[in-house]
């Protein structure tokens, strides 16, 4: 269904034809049956009274009034017992389109190629139209419904008008057509005003995140600054006020207005009708329900043409997003679980020349980058912040392929090696990993999804010396963790880096890859960590990048990143000796820090 082209408005009755096909064609028959009650009504009416009438006049009998009313009561049953079935019929069918959209979404979000996550524009073109994808094409499905049903239902209306007075007719189209330019315009210039609002409500909903939410509740007691924050807070408040104040009053002008419109049109049909009852073109029924049946339309014209002008506008640039979300680029078997490979054994990692800007940037990150790893040493990556230490890892695990030079492992250039064989090779534990609100048992099983091993969980968490912590909890490894379920186990920052790293554990990818593994460990944690690593290293070829020199110290080779590129290659003491060398530098600082933290320590 999500295929990339441009989606148009007739996707908003396409689609749900596809997917709902019987609440669909129900709406359409509803539409119909409800734009042509005002006609009906009209010429019900008409019969009722020209009936009544003769009856009074002495011109007919009782009984033959009982017909125009079984017509009346048929219109009010309708009326008031089919809104409340297609409610029924609607709910249905927006569960089910729901559903149906929220997976292609989904599929489709997974499939995407990295750069559109990271990069800002994307990322929110991909929040705004994954948000409410089924409130979108419901209401403008509905729209649609609701436009048509005016149209129809006036043109019943005006067939009526015309086959007794076919110059009135005229009349009234001829004075429509300025209420609906107006009505068009006003609607428009109301969208772009809503989505002023509708920019500051959420930089101001950013704000009240900062003010309320639980993970910054220390730091905003620490630093006590709410007072300030609400202050700007209460200024976005006050200019969505505005805003929203300037949309209401123009609303209601332009109702106000609208209905004194709707008066005259009224009054000037009623006057132009005159002449036709007057030489009998029209029964007095007619004219009277005529008269009653346009005002009613007129008035609803005023209102609701605004208020359908408006949600076009919005669903054209709901259209327009969400045709540039369906464009937005895949990556083949993104979505594709990692391929089983028996056998590999990891030998070597070149880089050779390698240089790399992200898209629609101008910078190079990576400038002519070369250096070799191979298998049977443990490696380090170091450099200063913004380096390029992550890139390195990026362009490794596929997540980009648009840089420019070679990358092999194990001398087969990376670009012959399919995505889902990328992922069972290169396991990473990311500086941001992540924190799932899941067991667990779940959390580290997400290391290697193709098998669960609940030996090599309890392994892999006993590694990370989690076994204690899960000992004492009352549902062991199918605790909750994370902040979201009521009974769930709220870990320490250090905890959950544990956790994740024994999700690396548990993973049998041959090439280990740590960004900053050890940033929310305690020193004890940390030297306990790197320990056990140097003992695995038979199997794993592991790669920390890390900003604390003393673990880079235990690395077999450290490599030092700068200017894109790798700057000095080596171990700790060869790196030492290198006159004024940038790893010697570094090392000397952290080094005179430790110095005098324990000499505070040690008083
Ligand atoms: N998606 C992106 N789009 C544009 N620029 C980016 C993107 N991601 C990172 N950068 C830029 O690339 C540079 C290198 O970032 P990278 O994360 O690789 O550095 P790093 O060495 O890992 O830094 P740190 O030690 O702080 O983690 C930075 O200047 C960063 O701003």
């Amino acid at each position: 269904m999500l295929t990339s082209r441009k989606y148009t408005e007739f996707d908003l009755i396409g689609i749900p034809l596809r997917v709902i096909p019987v609440q669909t064609v129900a709406a359409v028959g509803y539409m119909l049956v409800d734009a042509l009650m005002p006609a009906y009504q009209t010429l019900v009416m008409a019969y009722f009274i020209n009936t009544a009438t003769h009856i009074v006049n002495g011109r007919a009998e009782y009984s033959l009034i009982y017909k125009p009313l079984a017509l009346i009561m048929g219109y009010v049953i309708v009326t008031h017992l089919l809104p409340s079935l297609m409610q029924l019929v609607e709910l249905t069918g927006r569960n089910r389109l729901n559903v149906r959209l929220k997976r292609e979404m989904v599929l489709k979000r997974a499939q995407l190629e990295y750069q559109h996550i990271e990069n800002k524009e994307t990322a929110e073109l991909i929040h705004r139209v994954c948000g409410d994808p089924v409130g979108h094409f419901m209401g403008g499905f509905n729209n649609i419904m609701s436009g048509l049903n005016l149209l129809i239902g006036t043109a019943s209306l005006l067939v009526i008008v015309m086959s007794s007075t076919f110059i009135t007719g005229i009349v009234i189209v001829l004075v429509a057509v300025p209420l609906f330019y107006i009505a068009m315009k006003t609607g428009k210039a109301n969208y772009v005003l809503g989505m002023d609002a509708q920019r500051i409500r959420r930089r101001s909903a950013d704000l009240a995140h900062i003010l309320t939410s639980r993970e910054n509740a220390e730091e905003r007691t620490l630093f006590g600054y709410s007072p300030a924050l609400r202050d700007r807070y209460d200024k976005l408040y006050d200019q969505t006020y505005a805003v929203e104040k300037k949309i209401q009053i123009r609303s209601f002008i332009h109702l106000k207005s609208g209905s004194i419109i709707a008066l005259l049109i009224g009054i000037i049909i009623v006057a132009l009708l005159l002449p036709a009852l007057h030489l009998g073109e029209l029964t007095i029924g007619l004219y009277i329900s005529l008269v009653t049946a346009i005002f009613s339309l007129v008035q609803r014209m005023s209102w609701q043409l605004a208020e359908t002008m408006q949600e076009h506008a919005r669903m054209k640039e709901y259209l327009k997003d969400f045709s540039a979300f369906a464009g937005l680029s895949e990556k083949m078997d993104a979505a594709a679980l990692p391929m089983e490979i028996d056998g590999f054994v990891f030998q070597s990692l070149e880089f050779r020349q390698v240089s790399f800007r992200y898209p629609d940037t101008e910078r190079y990150i990576l400038n002519q980058c070369s250096f070799t790893m191979v298998s049977g040493k443990s490696y380090a990556i170091v450099g200063e912040n913004g380096a390029g230490k992550s890139t390195l890892i990026k362009l490794l695990t596929g997540m980009y392929d648009n840089y420019e030079g070679e990358i092999y492992i194990n001398n087969r250039n990376l670009r012959e090696y399919s995505y889902p064989e990328l992922k069972s090779i290169i396991a990473v534990v990311f500086q941001n990993y992540a924190r799932y609100a899941l067991t667990i048992q779940d959390n580290v099983r997400l290391g290697d999804i193709l098998r669960l091993d609940e030996e090599r969980i309890r392994h892999s968490i006993s590694k990370m010396n989690l076994s204690g912590m899960v000992q004492g909890l009352e549902y062991g490894l199918d605790t909750y963790v994370g902040k979201i379920k009521e009974n769930s186990l709220d870990l320490s920052g250090g905890q959950w880096q544990r956790l994740a790293v024994a999700r690396l554990l548990y993973s049998s990818s041959a090439i280990h890859i740590m960004d900053e593994p050890t940033a929310a460990l305690d020193p004890i944690e940390e030297s306990r960590l790197y320990e056990m690593f140097s003992s695995i290293r038979a199997d794993r070829f592991t790669i920390y990048i890390t900003h604390r020199l003393g673990a880079a110290r235990i690395s077999d080779e450290i490599l030092v990143v700068r200017n894109g590129r790798i700057a000095e290659q080596g171990s700790h003491e060869q790196l030492l000796e290198i006159p004024d060398g940038i790893y010697g530098k570094m090392f000397a600082s952290q080094k005179s820090w430790y110095e005098a933290e324990s000499m505070v320590q040690h008083g």
